[in-house]
């Protein structure tokens, strides 16, 4: 369900306007999932590192260079739309609201329950910072899977452009980035985690995307897909470069086995409808690179959500078109993109003069960002959605 869109909507990236301090601050962008991403300083109850904190103690108040300093963590977290209320009983109970401002569509029950209001953010600028971000500063954020392995990748800041980012959400955007606030939205496709979700619930009866995710671990897919062999008598088609196990067409079979909806079993629509989409995908991705001759294409949105298979074919999928000359990249962080980069735009309006730098003795890494100095660094604990450490720095 996506309460945010509407006609009216510059974008779903929203953020708090934190016009008090800036020890807490909440970012989150709405589509099917509300996404958050806050930092708490090690003033703050929701911090639980020991380590840090004592760092903090270490430091004062101050940092070397007499500028007001803040240790803390970045963390992330997301709830579906329609579980609004846990949502906001989180925050709450995290203290999260404490100095909020801006408003939209929930506005009325932010001002209600949280007493802060909302301000709106550009969606594919925020998705473009926040990839940025991440591919510059967070090591290891970065990987390729194929046949079951996963492999981070080394990625070389000032080697980074030009890429294209798959966003796949509800909806599937496919930007192409050349540099910091540098990008276009060359392509996109209606049919994504949205259609993937809302099919397989209706053809299968799953009552939420993760059971419908884990069903498609145990289906088989050539129940339904017509594959080159089932046309061609159990052989390849050589001749065009086709397996006999290359898909045909996506539930083909449906049309010949004279079954019905009930003689399919829910785990194997679940394996052809996740085959199907994350296929289409990964070959429209590529033709995309194609086209602007990109070599390097990462995948991201919440429709992955990490999972094995659907990584594996959208891998396939790009090898399979681009002869292996273009690779699929995945981000640990996938889900987050838009949610960071407005929390990175809320650090440019609202915070002015502050920076956020990366733990020196960590990751020698630095980001420019939207022309504010941006650096992070990362604990070694962080995975996915857990958390990343940053300092933040008054000027
Ligand atoms: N727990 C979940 N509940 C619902 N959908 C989920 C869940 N986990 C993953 N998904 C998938 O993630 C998709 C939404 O992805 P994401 O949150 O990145 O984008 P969005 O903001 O909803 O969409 P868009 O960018 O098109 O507006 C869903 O359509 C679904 O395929
Ligand atoms: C409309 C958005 C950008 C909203 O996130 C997304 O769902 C999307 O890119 N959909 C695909 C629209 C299209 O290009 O066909």
């Amino acid at each position: 369900m996506s309460l945010l869109h509407t006609p009216f909507r510059v974008s779903n990236n929203l953020h708090f306007r934190d016009s008090r301090t800036y020890y807490n601050l909440l970012c989150w962008l709405t589509g099917s999932l509300i996404k958050l991403v806050y930092f708490c300083t090690y003033d703050d109850s929701c911090r639980d590192d020991d380590e840090l904190r004592s760092q903090n103690e270490s430091l004062g108040s101050k940092s070397d260079n007499s500028r007001p300093v803040l240790r803390g963590k970045l963390h992330f977290a997301k709830f579906e739309t329609s579980k609004i209320n846990d949502c906001l009983e989180f925050i709450h109970s995290m203290k999260l609201h404490l100095g909020g401002g801006g408003a939209y569509k929930f506005a009325d029950l932010f001002k209600e329950k949280l007493s802060v209001s909302l301000d709106k953010e550009d969606e594919m600028e925020c998705l473009v910072t926040g990839a940025n971000f991440l591919l510059k500063a967070v090591h290891q954020e970065a990987f390729t899977y194929l046949d079951g392995q996963k492999e981070f990748a080394q990625i070389d800041p000032n080697d980074l452009y030009p890429y294209l980012l798959v966003n796949i959400g509800s909806g599937v955007s496919m930007i192409k980035v050349d540099g910091d606030g540098k990008f276009e939205r060359v392509s996109g496709t209606s049919l994504g985690g949205g259609t993937f979700w809302g099919l397989g619930r209706l053809l299968t009866k799953c009552k939420n995307f993760d059971e419908l995710l884990e069903l498609s671990h145990q289906g088989n897919n050539r129940v339904i897909d017509m594959l080159v062999g089932d046309i061609y008598g159990g052989t390849d088609y050589a001749k065009i470069g086709l397996s006999a196990t290359t898909i045909a067409s996506s539930f083909g079979k449906a049309i010949s086995d004279n079954k019905e909806l009930v003689d399919y079993k829910p785990e194997d629509i679940s394996r052809s409808l996740l085959r199907m989409i994350s296929n289409n995908i990964g070959q429209i991705s590529y033709l995309n690179a194609l086209r602007f001759g990109l070599k390097r294409i990462f995948f991201a949105g919440f429709f992955i959500r990490g999972h094995a298979y659907t990584m594996d074919t959208i891998s396939v999928a790009v090898n399979f078109w681009s002869k292996g000359e273009a690779e699929a990249m995945f981000l640990r962080h996938e889900g987050f993109l838009g949610a960071l980069g407005a929390f990175m735009s809320y650090e440019k309006q609202c915070l002015d003069g502050l920076t956020v730098n990366k733990i020196p003795q960590r990751f020698p890494i630095s980001v420019s960002s939207a022309g504010n100095k941006i650096y992070c660094s990362m604990n070694g604990k962080s995975n996915g959605n857990e958390s990343i450490e940053c300092t933040v720095y008054g000027t």
